[in-house]
């Protein structure tokens, strides 16, 4: 087991060993902030300096002045983000094979030189501290090393059965400018070394088991200080192509891939200046995250955005049931959204008032009038008798309408296309797959074809030219006619994504074009779960009608925007630099960077996927989307899906990735759940994932789940007695209050979502009720799981769900069973029984 195996307990050493060693660290502490504070000034001064050369109107000062601004701004800036908690580590190192220094000034060698150990005694060679940021003192030697650089590799990847140079491991624990303790690892036990003439020391009982015993708290927490081999392997795992990490609850995924977003930041800024995007299951799991890339300086470059956030404007706050999700997640949606945004065009836009015919107004060669009818079709709301049973639409829906006729008066004569030559026209320019607002000037030109044949003016002119000016002038005298462009307007107006999925509330249309797609059944729940919004489409969506409303973006294409108007700079006109970027471009003007990649980009140049399993297939489309040049990371656990057909998930995450060659990396150790949990959380797994390994734990505690009962017995297969189970969760959830320092959540069916959280709200707010899908990603000091049979049954992946559910406690888990989980004597449910 990876963690075990890096952590040798060393021996005990006495307090004033500790107090030594504390006493050493305090005073390289000092050093670092002495020399940070240093650079700090030199940077103040560089900004200071900057402002007077801002009065030097040659253009050549200016842009340097620009330059050093923002140079030492961002300096300045880091700086002191990381100043809290700026060192955490320390490695002794053996001699070098090869005795070269690296540009950190560090030796690069990774393996011992011949006889740097003799008769199990060394001389330390090396001594090199690591901290959130490299900093190096007057005379270039390194005072602290880059976490993400090479020279850092061996504080995370040494261990006992490969340690390479390093003898010992030191993990300093400090807050602001003050150590407060040192914890070490001994990697190689059995070597006596000296540095400076005096035996190396081993302090504490392994950093490691320090940090995972520490209370949760509602945000996650860096692991800089703590990252194991195996996660080690993943975060510099090089950046092209795919990386692919699976790994089982708890194993660390999540802290992997934030950690990686800050390595290739820190290994390729240039690169990934093109934004990192990473994809987040829910707004809860965003929020509990948000902070740890902060908190390792880096936050400008990457946006953290759920899945219901992805398309500007929209923002997911309802939940679909589960067998309507499985239909808007489904491919299938695919061809019946291309087929719902052509049908839509057919609705039109309500009518105009009837233009009158006007005869004969305009003069020159071809002297016309138009008249558009338009005529409603069958009102949708007249609705139908199928099987003797009515269909329902939404009366508030107005009546579609789309012009049926076209009629114009040129040449003195009326030219009329009808109804039926209206639809051959649409179904040819449709013909094809390129985005249905791109073709209305296909369609505008084919309809001044069809009217100039009508005209027979062609037969009038044997002259080419002259023909081709007659029809110039016809198509001129026609188009700019108000009347027929309001025509084009209702037959081919600009269509949103919003208004096709209102569209699609109506059952019988939808019911068209589902054809041979979805049943009936799935056409009813699908409608009717779409009437949440308002004509426009406005009004609660859900995760996966964001997705929806993607692909309906692509299927009509981008609606056309006016260019972003470039933020002035006030120097713009002393200097005419407009080429120059500005110190105030590249930070938005007043904006953080941050806003503005999470509003304007859509393409990324890495995407790191979270709870990867959980991405159906239009999710997988919606998310491809954003990285079609990108490089990827992707961390899932199948074990964990809760989407119920991997087959065609994987099929849809295969074209999102591209034929890029792939990375796989898989995490084997659980840090979270300790043993006792885990065990109990595997008999799950085995019911849901048959002969799927579960990850080891860390780390045991002693303590059992408990398992508690409602008391409402004589409700055996039924739902429990709402007031009973209100009851005793509130109870359960107390207990565990009183029994752990942080965090408590409560998670219950997502039909009990609701009513939890009222229940739970007296208790304050280290309690959160949550919805079993909400708990994705989340952990808790413990966890109250109610009623796991009524959380299994859900949905067709209800026992993965449970088993996202049982894993999220880092201490201690209780679980509360109602009649219908069938408990025995002990109060086990049936689920849960060996
Ligand atoms: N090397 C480490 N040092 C300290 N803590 C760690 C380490 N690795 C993981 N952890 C902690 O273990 C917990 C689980 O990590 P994380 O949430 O990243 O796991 P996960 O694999 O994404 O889990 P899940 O699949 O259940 O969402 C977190 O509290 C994390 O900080």
């Amino acid at each position: 087991m990876a963690a075990h195996n890096a952590t040798h307990a060393p021996d005990h050493a006495s307090d004033s060993v500790r107090d030594r060693e504390i006493e050493s660290e305090q005073t390289h502490l000092d050093r670092v902030y002495r020399r940070l504070e240093e650079k700090i000034h030199e940077a103040e001064f560089l900004m200071d300096d900057a402002a007077k050369r801002g009065q030097v109107g040659t253009p050549g000062a200016l842009a340097e002045r620009d330059a050093q601004v923002f140079q030492a701004g961002a300096h300045l800036h880091r700086l002191n983000s990381e100043y809290e908690d700026f060192l955490f580590g320390r490695i002794d190192l053996l001699l070098g094979k090869d005795g070269k220094k690296g540009p950190d000034g560090a030796f690069t060698s990774l393996e011992p030189a011949d006889g740097a150990i003799e008769d199990n005694r060394a001389a330390i060679a090396e001594t090199l501290h690591i901290g959130r940021l490299g900093v190096l003192d007057a005379e270039y030697s390194p005072l602290v090393i880059d976490w993400r650089a090479p020279a850092a590799a061996p504080f995370y990847r040494a261990t006992p059965v490969a340690p390479g140079r390093v003898v010992r491991r030191r993990v300093i624990r400090s807050k602001g400018r003050k150590v407060l303790g040192v914890e070490d690892d001994l990697m190689r036990p059995e070597v006596t070394a000296t540095l400076d003439g005096e035996e190396l020391p081993a302090v504490g009982d392994g950093a490691l088991m320090a940090a995972l015993g520490r209370a949760r708290s509602h945000t996650m927490r860096d692991i800089v200080a703590s990252i194991q081999a195996e996660q080690d392997m993943v975060i510099r795992a090089p950046a092209a192509s795919v990386t692919e990490v699976e790994g089982g609850p708890g194993t660390g995924k999540t802290a992997v891939a934030l950690h990686r977003a800050a390595y290739l930041l820190y290994q390729d800024r240039r690169r990934y200046a093109g934004g990192i995007l990473i994809v987040s299951p829910t707004p809860l799991l965003v929020a509990y995250t948000e902070g740890v890339l902060p908190s390792l300086g880096e936050e400008g470059q990457v946006a953290i955005r759920a899945l219901g956030s992805l398309v500007d404007g929209a923002e997911a706050t309802a939940y679909d049931p589960p067998a309507v999700s499985r239909i808007k997640g489904s491919s299938r949606m695919q061809k019946l959204l291309r087929k719902a945004a052509r049908g839509a065009l057919e609705l039109a836009a309500p009518a105009a008032a009837a233009p009158e015919e006007a005869d004969g107004a305009a003069g020159g060669d071809a002297q016309l009038s138009l008249e558009d009818l338009f005529t409603a079709p069958a009102q949708n709301g007249d609705d139908g008798a199928r099987n003797g049973r009515r269909t329902r639409s939404r009366p508030s829906r107005p009546a579609p309408a789309a012009p049926a006729r076209l009629r114009v008066v040129a040449f003195g004569g009326r030219i009329e296309l009808d109804a039926d030559e209206l639809h051959a026209i649409r179904q040819s320019a449709l013909s094809g797959t390129a985005p249905v607002n791109l073709l209305r000037p296909r369609a505008r030109r084919l309809i001044l074809d069809a009217l100039w044949t009508k005209s027979g003016a062609a037969r009038r002119y044997t002259d080419p030219e002259l023909a081709a000016e007659a029809r110039e002038g016809f198509d001129e005298d026609i188009t700019t006619e108000t009347d027929f462009q309001e025509f084009l307007d209702a037959w081919w107006p600009e269509l949103s994504p919003r208004g096709v999925l209102a569209a699609m509330a109506d059952e019988r249309l939808l019911g068209r074009w589902a054809r041979r797609l979805l049943n009936q059944r799935e056409v009813r729940q699908l409608a009717r779960s779409l009437r949440r919004l308002d004509s426009t489409g406005h009004g609660p969506l859900s995760v996966h009608d964001v997705a929806l409303l993607d692909e309906l973006q692509m299927v009509l294409g981008a609606p056309l925007r006016p260019p972003r108007p470039r933020e002035a700079d006030p120097l713009d006109h002393l200097t005419g630099l407009e080429e120059l970027s500005t110190y105030a471009d590249r930070n938005g003007g007043g904006r953080s960077r941050r806003e503005r990649l999470e509003e304007e980009r859509t393409d990324y140049a890495h995407v790191i996927v979270d709870e990867a399993q959980d991405l159906t297939p239009m999710q997988w489309r919606m998310v491809g989307r954003r990285g079609r040049q990108a490089t990827w990371t992707v961390v899932g656990d199948p074990a964990q899906s809760s989407w119920s057909d991997p087959d065609e998930a994987a099929v849809a995450r295969d074209e999102a990735l591209g034929t890029r060659p792939r990375r796989r990396f898989t995490l084997t150790v659980n840090y979270r759940n300790p043993a006792e949990i885990a065990a109990l959380a595997a008999r799950v797994l085995a019911l849901a994932m048959p002969g799927m390994e579960a990850p080891k734990a860390v780390r045991s505690t002693g303590l059992e789940p408990r398992f508690a009962c409602v008391a409402d017995g004589d409700r055996k297969a039924g739902p429990p007695d709402d007031a009973a189970l209100a009851e005793a969760t509130v109870a359960e959830a107390e207990r565990l209050l009183g029994q752990v320092d942080g965090t408590v959540g409560v998670v219950v069916a997502m039909n009990r979502r609701a009513q939890a959280r009222r229940w739970l709200a007296p208790l304050g707010d280290r309690v959160a009720a949550l919805g079993s899908l909400e708990a994705k990603g989340l952990e808790y000091d413990a966890t109250l799981v109610v009623s796991p049979a009524e959380i299994a049954d859900e949905s067709p992946a209800g026992l993965r769900v449970l088993y996202v559910a049982l894993t999220r406690a880092t201490q201690q888990l209780t679980v509360l069973s109602a009649g219908r989980d069938d408990p025995d004597a002990a109060g086990v449910p049936d689920l849960l029984r060996d």
